[in-house]
Formats: structure tokens, C-alpha cells, sequence
């Protein structure tokens, strides 16, 4: 009885190891959990009750069929919950922003010791200073892709404490964070209702405890201070004529404070923002926690009058600072499309990238970065990002976040699908059934005007290309897609474009509908860029050349991602208009070089004539 119960405990690995010759068959099998789970497989699958079940089993994923063969027509398990699942952002591993608290360490405390050796009686003061407490240090790094392995808190470790014999601590080692190119990072407030919190926990402690007032008072003390055992009570019977020096060496101490403090006060001003963007180097370093100094021990306060001192003083605490992160990717052209439209199949056919790719939306659902690669070893990086739908900056579908990643990108490329009909594509089960149907006006705008909103649903019933002889269903992608761009940051559909009209090759649609959405999108660019420019008349604040409308008419390409048609004319459009953005990004870059040169030239000037001045 015993014995059974123990085995019953085990795990089946050491039952593999201790009983043998009671497995079945099967534990020649490598692995012996395997082997167990197997055999309960198989005897699920010979049991009556099982085959009479109505759901088929699932092998493999698959469905069986009622012949025990794989039913390839069905979905497979893990797939057939995909989109649901996704827009409930489960299973994402990439993570783009996030917020961390930094601590730099505590400084080590000083110590308090005093010389001993036979026939010495009164040794001098040998404490040694503690080690300063670790920075939190930011690095640069090429590697990262992401911000996953950022921690919540970052806290690095405090400086080691003296010792007597002057043996002074150690300081704490620094801790480096490894931050992807392209990271932002932004001071911010540290959230109000924790200190609140820790504010009121440290009054119920001290009502708890209800302390005396020089328990508190040497509570205080003990902050800052290291005393000898017994000071405190022979600084308070000091005879008559006795100078305290105690109360010397805590001005000296409070001055220091103080110079620290207003150091401190004025370095944290301005809210710390870093950008590691293209032109920070690999590597480089960025201190975002200062550790605090470390403590003075006795001998620090040896004076000619005063030659015991039996205080030392505590480290400094660290500095904290509560940090948002947030990755844009750094990419030369960034791909803008509806789900489905060829996003991935496009950077597999141009790079050397591999994404996932498949025909149910949001596939992509994390940025992924493709090198094209030219023969002159020139290379063009291209960023993929999730589809976008209509409604994203309401948060339908995976949001319109994501965009961020595109948002330093030189050139925005819209991938398109050419061969899309109205109610065809659409009927995908999921995020992609967005018809003008269900594309329902807001609340408020049906109350207004309830006659109005009758009569559009009808319109929106009929199909709208037997109304509307111009209606073209790429066009009303592309709008949609620059609509969701100028939601998420005006102005972003200003930056240089190109349109690649995909899936080319399905004849029956593409060349009518390439025609057609020529004409449309030429039309409706002119209308911007006139638009545009008026508004930028209007208001004279538009100094900027990156907010200036893109000057050169966009590029429709008709192209075959999958079988890779017109691929070469294609990354040699891109090329031009990435080389072109490179030069006059590098120009802006040196202009301001030389405006900050001169800016620091300036002020050294003003400071020589200063220090004239005051020596004259
Ligand atoms: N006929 C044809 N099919 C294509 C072409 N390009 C892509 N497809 C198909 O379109 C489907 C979707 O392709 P993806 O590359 O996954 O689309 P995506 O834009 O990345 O989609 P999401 O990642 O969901 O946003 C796949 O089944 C592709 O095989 C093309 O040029 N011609
Ligand atoms: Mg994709």
C-alpha cells in the first residue's frame, strides 16, 4: 500500500528508472513521459466511447475524417483560433513600449574603527569610506530587436561598506541595459499615488510604534549617521567646558547636503529624453541612475582638536527616475497595407528577409526588417508591419500603434492589392468583413440628422460600382490607408511615397482596375499637394523641409510579389527616392552641425570676455 502510494507520487521519469519491467512496450521510446502520453492516446483512441464522440478527434492538429484520415479542408487547431486571438494581443512576444523605474545604488556606509596593537592604547581613527553605489547605464545596441528583456525596476547593486584597517568598500557594479537603435526614451513623472502610498505607510509605522522623541531623533540620526556604540549618551553628559564636535562635523555634513541637493535639483530640470536613432554609435553608453556616494569613515573627520572622532556617515541613496521606452524601428521605407494586400510576400521577393505569410489577416502581427541588397552592396532597409484597416485609429483591429515603426521610415511604400473587388476580399471571417454596410456613423451624428443616415444605408447596400461607374476598390484602400496615416500623426502622408500595385498577375481584375486607380490617385495627389501648399501659406510656422508636402508626383508600380514580376524596376524606384531622402537628410544634419558649432562658439567667446572682465 505504501509503496503504491509512493509511486504514485513520482515522476513518471524516475518510474521509467525504478520499474521497468512494468512499462508496457512503448518505454523503449527515448523519452518517458513521451511514451506515457502516447499510450494514453491510443487507448483513448481504441475506446468505444471515443469513436462514438461527434467532434472527430484531433491528430496532428488535423481533424480526422470519419475514415481516420487527416481533413485537410478543415482548419488546423492552432490556426482556426488565430484572429480572435490575436486582436486580443495574446501571444505577442514584441514588446514597443514600456516603463521601467531606474534606482542607482546606495552609496556604502563609512566606518567607524580605530587603530589596535599591544602597547599602542589609543590607536588612531581607520575607518574606511564605503564604495558608491552602481549606475544604471543604458547601452546602445545593434543586437536588440526589442524591448522583451527590459525590466520593470532596474535597481543596481550598492557600493560595499568600509572597514577598519582603512580599508575602503568597493562600488557597486554598474548596471548595463541593453536598448535597441531607434529606442526613445522619456523622463517621466513617478506615479503619484505610490508615494502617497509609501508616505502613509510610514506614518501608520511610526503611530504603531509610538516612539519617544529621542528614539525618533536617533532614528533620524541613524540615516545619515554611523556613531560608536554609547556616543549618543556621552554626547548628552558632556562636561562642563567640553566642546561637542559632533555638532561641528553635522554642519560640515549639512553643507555638503546641501551643495548636493541644488547639484542634483539642477541636473533634473529638464525631463531626461535620449533618442538612440541612426546616428548614435553601437555601443554607446547613456547613464540614466546615478549610484549615490558612498559614506565618509572616521579619519574624515580628524581634526587637530578633535583626534577620536567616533562617527562616520552613511552613503547617499541613488538617484530614481521612472523612464518610458519606446522603439520606432529604423528603417528607409516602411510598408503601409491593408491585411492580405502582399505586405510580407513583397519583402520576401525584394530581401533577404523570410516573414510569415498567409492568406488570413494579420499574419504579420510584430515589425519585421528585410535588407534589399543591390549589386553595388548598396542595401535599402524595409520595415513590414501588421495591416491596417479602416477604423485602426479607434483601435479596430490591432490598433494603429504599430505605425510607430514606420514613422521614421524616409519613404512610405503603400502596398495595394490591385485585384480587389468590392465584396470580394472583404468576406474574409474576422477583422477584414468591413463592408460600408457595417461602417455605422457615430451615435451623435445619428440623432441629427435620421433621414440622412436611412438613405446612406441604402446607397450602401447596392454595390457601388453599378452606381458609380468610377468606383475603384484599390483607391478606396489606399485612402483608407492614408486616412488611418493622418490619424495616427498629421502630416505623415507628406513623406516621400511610392504605391505598389500587387497581385498584378490576376489578369482578369488587375488590368482594369491598374487603369482606373492610375487616374484616381493622380487626381486625388494634385488635390493634396495644392491643398497642402495653401495651408502652408496660411500659416508661415512651416519652416521645416520634412513637413513640407513630398515634391515629386508618386510612383504606381504594378507588380507580382508572389511570382516575382517587375520586381527589379521596383527596388530601383525605391533606391532613387531613398538616395535622394538620404542626401537631403544629410544635408539638414550638417546645417545644423554647423548651427551648434557656431551656437558653442559664441558662448565661448562671452565666457572669454566674462573671465576678462573679472580679472581685470
Ligand atoms: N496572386 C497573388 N497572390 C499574392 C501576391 N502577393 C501575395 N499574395 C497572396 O496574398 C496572401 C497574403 O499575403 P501576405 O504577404 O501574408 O499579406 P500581408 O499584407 O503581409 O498580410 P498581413 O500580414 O496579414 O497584414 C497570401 O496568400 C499570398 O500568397 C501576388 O502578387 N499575387
Ligand atoms: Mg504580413
Amino acid at each position: 500500500m505504501h509503496k503504491a502510494m509512493t509511486m504514485r507520487l513520482l515522476h513518471p521519469a524516475s518510474i521509467c528508472r525504478a520499474y521497468p519491467h512494468r512499462l508496457p512496450q512503448s518505454h523503449l521510446l527515448p523519452r518517458c513521459f513521451n511514451s506515457f502520453s502516447l499510450v494514453s492516446r491510443a487507448q483513448h483512441d481504441r475506446s468505444p466511447d471515443t469513436a462514438s464522440d461527434e467532434t472527430p478527434p484531433v491528430v496532428d492538429g488535423w481533424q480526422r475524417t470519419v475514415d481516420g484520415l487527416p481533413d485537410y479542408t478543415a482548419e488546423p487547431r492552432g490556426r482556426a483560433k488565430g484572429v480572435e486571438w490575436k486582436l486580443r494581443a495574446k501571444g505577442r512576444n514584441f514588446v514597443d513600449f514600456c516603463r521601467i523605474k531606474v534606482s542607482g545604488g546606495q552609496g556604502g556606509d563609512g566606518c567607524v574603527s580605530f587603530h589596535r596593537e599591544k602597547f599602542v592604547a589609543f590607536g588612531q581613527p581607520n575607518g574606511g569610506n564605503g564604495g558608491r553605489g552602481g549606475n544604471v547605464i543604458f547601452e546602445a545596441s545593434l543586437n536588440e530587436t526589442s524591448l522583451q528583456h527590459i525590466p520593470h525596476t532596474a535597481a543596481a547593486p550598492r557600493g560595499v561598506h568600509g572597514k577598519g584597517s582603512l580599508m575602503h568598500g568597493h562600488a557597486g557594479k554598474d548596471l548595463i541595459i541593453k536598448v535597441p537603435m531607434g529606442t526613445i526614451i522619456r523622463e517621466v513623472p513617478s506615479p503619484e499615488k505610490e508615494r502617497e502610498a509609501d508616505d502613509e505607510d510610514d506614518e501608520i509605522f511610526h503611530k504603531s510604534l509610538e516612539l519617544g522623541e529621542t528614539e525618533a531623533k536617533d532614528k533620524e540620526m541613524s540615516k545619515r549617521w554611523v556613531l560608536y556604540p554609547r556616543l549618543a549618551n556621552s554626547l548628552t553628559a558632556l562636561p562642563e567646558g567640553k566642546v561637542n564636535y559632533f555638532e561641528e562635523a553635522q554642519a560640515w555634513v549639512a553643507e555638503e547636503d546641501r551643495i548636493v541637493e541644488a547639484r542634483r535639483a539642477a541636473m533634473s530640470k529638464k525631463p531626461l529624453v535620449l533618442d538612440i536613432n541612426e546616428y548614435t554609435d553601437d555601443g554607446s553608453k547613456f547613464m540614466v541612475g546615478r549610484g549615490g556616494g558612498g559614506g565618509y569613515g572616521n579619519p574624515h573627520f580628524l581634526t587637530t582638536q578633535n583626534r577620536a572622532p567616533k562617527y562616520a556617515t552613511r552613503g547617499r541613496e541613488g538617484q530614481t527616475r521612472w523612464l518610458t521606452l519606446e522603439l520606432k524601428t529604423i528603417a528607409d521605407a516602411g510598408l503601409v497595407g491593408l491585411p492580405n494586400a502582399g505586405k510580407s510576400t513583397f519583402l520576401q521577393a525584394v530581401s533577404n528577409a523570410h516573414p510569415a505569410i498567409a492568406p488570413y489577416p494579420f499574419t504579420t502581427l510584430n515589425p519585421y526588417i528585410g535588407t534589399v541588397d543591390y549589386p553595388d552592396s548598396y542595401q535599402v532597409k524595409v520595415a513590414d508591419i501588421p495591416g491596417l484597416i479602416r477604423g485602426a485609429h479607434k483601435n479596430i483591429g490591432l490598433g494603429h500603434s504599430f505605425l510607430r515603426h514606420v514613422e521614421r521610415s524616409k519613404v512610405l511604400v503603400y502596398v495595394v492589392d490591385i485585384a480587389a473587388e468590392f465584396g470580394v476580399k472583404r468576406q474574409v471571417k474576422g477583422v477584414d468583413d468591413w463592408t460600408p454596410e457595417n461602417d455605422q456613423p457615430d451615435a451623435e451624428m445619428v440623432s441629427s440628422d435620421e433621414h440622412g443616415e436611412e438613405s446612406e444605408q441604402q446607397q450602401a447596400r447596392t454595390d457601388p460600382t453599378e452606381i458609380n461607374e468610377q468606383y475603384s476598390q484599390p483607391f478606396e484602400d489606399w485612402k483608407t490607408l492614408l486616412d488611418e496615416l493622418e490619424a495616427y500623426q498629421p502630416g505623415l502622408t507628406r513623406r516621400p511615397s511610392m504605391i505598389i500595385a500587387n497581385k498584378a498577375d490576376v489578369t482578369e481584375v488587375a488590368p482594369k482596375n491598374l487603369q482606373l486607380f492610375q487616374k484616381l490617385v493622380h487626381d486625388e495627389w494634385a488635390k493634396r499637394r495644392v491643398s497642402a501648399a495653401a495651408v502652408d501659406a496660411a500659416s508661415a510656422t512651416v519652416t521645416d523641409d520634412d513637413a513640407k508636402f513630398s515634391d515629386h508626383a508618386i510612383k504606381i508600380i504594378p507588380v507580382s510579389a508572389k511570382y516575382k514580376k517587375n520586381i527589379i524596376k521596383v527596388t530601383s524606384v525605391l533606391r532613387e527616392i531613398v538616395e535622394q531622402e538620404k542626401i537631403k537628410e544629410l544635408a539638414a544634419v550638417k546645417r545644423k552641425e554647423l548651427r551648434e558649432k557656431h551656437e558653442a562658439e559664441d558662448s565661448g567667446a562671452f565666457k572669454a570676455t566674462r573671465r576678462n572682465i573679472m580679472t581685470n
